[in-house]
């Protein structure tokens, strides 16, 4: 059996040399040739995975050790019985820290108590949910947006698009990439956020439009871009913070995707590795309020400092990831 991985997924080397012949490849470079006669690929959000890479191949199963699965054409899996892993849930609470870095960046330099501001949620699956309960927990208000969980939970919690727009002083996204998502955020929703409201935006790029935002003159927060890693300068010149997409890069997420893509391997396979984690700290999830968090993000993440590196350093965005020193989850 053959394996073909993504060298930039950590903690992985040895573990599956056992049991299949492995290549470890840069993500983005993954290319038909390498995987023609592959059996499953370890994968990324850098490798797209479609005809044009899977055609005459022999993969038959494909694991991305991500939450988001976005290159991936699962119609095209389906159609060749190609069987896809996600990691879902894995890095949720890295962006949730993430999330605390730029509110509390935000609270500081603007002059304000979470008390007094409301946060929209747009997408409440495993990274929103968390975002709205910590939210809620330090004080903000929060108008939570997800209409298939609505639609699935009969009204629930959940308010339109519409009713976020027009309440919420800082907008934060959080749905996967489809159909229903891309763009979302176009020129009429801007036009409709209050003057001064904060886009936030760690889902993916293509979620925003960023020419569209640029326009609409409101402050934004980007961990994700559209066309990373070329991304605009220009708007990223005007961001407030701007990261180089590792809102879910903590040593507890990758450790998790990491597992999660070997246990699928290991399930579809039949490989003695069930159960396997690396030796990594668990996180240890707990609430934490706002003053604690206030007081321990900046020793713990300093985002502010990150984003000025990425604004001198645009040219260095996929090579900042790929050397990130992986956050500890502490809450
Ligand atoms: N920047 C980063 O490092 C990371 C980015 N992500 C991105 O964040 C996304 C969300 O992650 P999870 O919460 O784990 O996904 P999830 O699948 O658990 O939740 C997504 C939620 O969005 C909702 N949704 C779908 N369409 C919607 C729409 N049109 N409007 C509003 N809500 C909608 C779904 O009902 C679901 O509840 C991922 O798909 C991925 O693209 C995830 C991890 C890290
Ligand atoms: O999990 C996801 O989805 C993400 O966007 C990741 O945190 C970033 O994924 P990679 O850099 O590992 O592709």
């Amino acid at each position: 059996m053959k394996i073909v991985i993504d060298n930039a997924i950590p903690f992985l080397e040895g573990v599956l040399e056992p049991y299949a012949e492995i290549r470890y490849l840069p993500g983005r470079e993954i290319a038909a040739r390498d995987v023609r006669d592959a059996d499953a690929l370890i994968v990324r959000t850098r490798t797209r995975c479609d005809a044009a890479l899977l055609d005459g191949s022999r993969v038959r199963f494909i694991a991305t050790a991500t939450i988001g699965f976005d290159h991936i054409d699962l119609d095209y899996c389906r159609r060749r019985q190609i069987g896809v892993a996600t990691a879902a849930g894995c890095n949720a609470r890295g962006v949730l820290q993430w999330i605390a870095a730029v509110l509390h960046h935000l609270s500081q330099r603007d002059g304000w108590h979470p008390a007094e501001k409301t946060l929209g949620v747009v997408g409440a699956g495993h990274v929103g949910e968390l975002v709205r309960r910590y939210a809620a927990s330090w004080g903000f208000r929060v108008l939570t947006c997800d209409p298939p969980r609505a639609a699935r939970e009969g009204g629930g919690d959940f308010v339109p698009l519409e009713e976020v727009a027009r309440h919420c002083d800082l907008v934060t996204f959080h749905t996967p990439l489809d159909a229903t998502t891309r763009r979302m955020a176009d020129e009429a929703l801007l036009r409709r956020l209050k003057p001064k409201a904060v886009v936030i935006n760690s889902s993916r790029g293509e979620v925003v439009d960023g020419d569209a935002l640029l326009r609409s003159g409101r402050p934004y927060i980007l961990d994700v871009w559209e066309h990373e890693p070329d991304i605009d300068r220009r708007l990223l010149a005007g961001a407030i913070l701007a990261t180089p997409h590792i809102a879910g890069y903590s040593a507890q997420g990758k450790a998790n995707a990491t597992a999660m893509a070997v246990g699928a391997v290991a399930r579809r396979f039949a490989l003695p590795l069930e159960g396997w984690y690396p030796a990594v700290a668990p996180s240890h999830p707990r609430p934490i309020g706002w003053n604690e968090l206030a007081a321990t993000i900046g020793a713990r993440y300093d985002i502010a400092a990150e984003s000025d590196t990425l604004k001198r350093h645009p040219e260095r965005f996929e090579a900042l990831r790929n050397g990130y020193s992986y956050r500890e989850e502490y809450f």
